[in-house]
């Protein structure tokens, strides 16, 4: 659906300084799914999210969308391409001065939308967001949530395959978001558009993306399955976004003491394994001792997503029988780091 090939980007500052925002990036959002593109601040999520629409020109590399090369594409043909991509931002970019209805009214007359079903396009879009009863409300009257569900309505009005989202979810409060979040996943669903998002909160790549790249200095790093990429982060960063999902807050004295004493495992539980009582058949089965020494489990889109920290104490014979047992289980189990947790 959307092919990025091999993208990069330079910006050059006022003094003329090289910036090098994407480095040779390649990613495919297969039609119909949700994507989430997470990295911290600068890592170039913006910048890439904005070469999908060509808001911002590759300097290398192409952007392919339904088979089209946007980069070969004549002025008309691009304007209209675009018109097929609608976007979301932060700042939910409304005209301040125009009602709901003008908000919504104006970019559908600018594409040359027929004067008689411009009134059809925004009632059914407005409803669909929950707005109904606010076409001649401004900006000004509404919550931030509102404002974004203007901003989707907007978007949808123009019936696009591909929906953009650059964290379109930042700038709100967590019940807020949740509903926004259930929004796009209602959007997806019932109407089949595909979403590429951009965020750097896990809550929103676990919330609503089946699946997820993992950005930094200009790079993707890791990307896969929500799901794979919880249970067996590669990177450091990787690591770092799944382990503030599961904090372990234990002093590293502490763990060193009881490491001394048997391993310390980290459990990862996934889909029905979540709810299995795998640990607690451990002291029954062997002759070791299992303390939890901090878990949690999250939502992921489809399915539970767990992890638990253990301390196993026992005779090393005893303590390989039981993590042997609890990998015959199904559970992803893995030695802890001290200087990691
Ligand atoms: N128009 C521009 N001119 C110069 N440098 C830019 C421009 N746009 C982005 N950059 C630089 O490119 C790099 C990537 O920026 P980008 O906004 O894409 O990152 P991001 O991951 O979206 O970060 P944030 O979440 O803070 O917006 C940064 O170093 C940024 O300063």
């Amino acid at each position: 659906m959307i092919q990025l090939k091999e993208i990069s980007k330079t910006f050059y500052s006022k003094k003329n300084e090289e910036v090098t925002a994407l480095k040779g990036v390649s990613l495919e959002v297969k039609q119909g799914e949700i994507f989430g593109v997470i990295g911290y601040s600068g890592a170039g999520k913006s910048t890439l999210v904005r070469c999908v629409n060509l808001l911002e020109k590759p300097t290398s590399g192409d952007v392919v969308v339904n088979g089209a090369s946007l980069k070969n594409m004549s002025k008309n043909e691009l304007r209209k391409s675009r018109q097929n991509i609608g976007m979301i931002f932060q700042g939910f970019n409304l005209l301040k001065t125009a009602t709901v209805y003008e908000n919504i009214a104006i970019p559908l007359k600018l594409t040359g939308i027929s004067s008689k079903e411009i009134p059809t396009r925004v009632e059914k879009y407005l409803a669909i967001v929950g707005l109904e009863d606010k076409h001649h409300v401004y900006p000004g009257q509404l919550s931030g949530g509102q404002k974004q569900r203007v901003a989707i309505a907007r978007a949808l009005s123009h019936e696009p395959d591909v929906l953009l989202s650059d964290e379109a979810t930042s700038a709100l409060d967590p019940e807020t978001t949740h509903s926004i979040l259930d929004l796009l996943l209602k959007i997806n669903r019932e109407f089949g558009i595909t979403i590429l998002l951009i965020t750097h909160e896990m809550h929103v790549i676990q919330k609503i993306c089946d699946r997820v790249a993992v950005m930094e200095n200009g790079e993707v790093i890791e990307q896969g399955n929500v799901i794979d990429l919880y249970s067996s982060p590669k990177k450091r960063t990787t690591k770092k976004f799944v382990n503030s999902l599961f904090p372990n807050d234990l002093p590293k004295e502490i763990l060193e003491q009881l490491k001394k004493r048997g391993p310390i495992i980290s459990m990862t539980f996934v889909g029905t394994s979540a709810d299995k009582p795998a640990l607690s058949q451990l002291s029954k089965k062997f002759d070791v001792d299992a303390n939890i020494l901090s878990g949690n489990i999250v939502q992921l889109k489809d399915k539970p997503f767990g992890k638990l920290v253990a301390h196993i104490q026992g005779e090393t014979e005893e303590t390989d029988k039981a993590l042997h047992y609890l990998k015959e289980e199904g559970v992803q189990v893995d030695e802890v780091e001290i200087n990691e947790s």
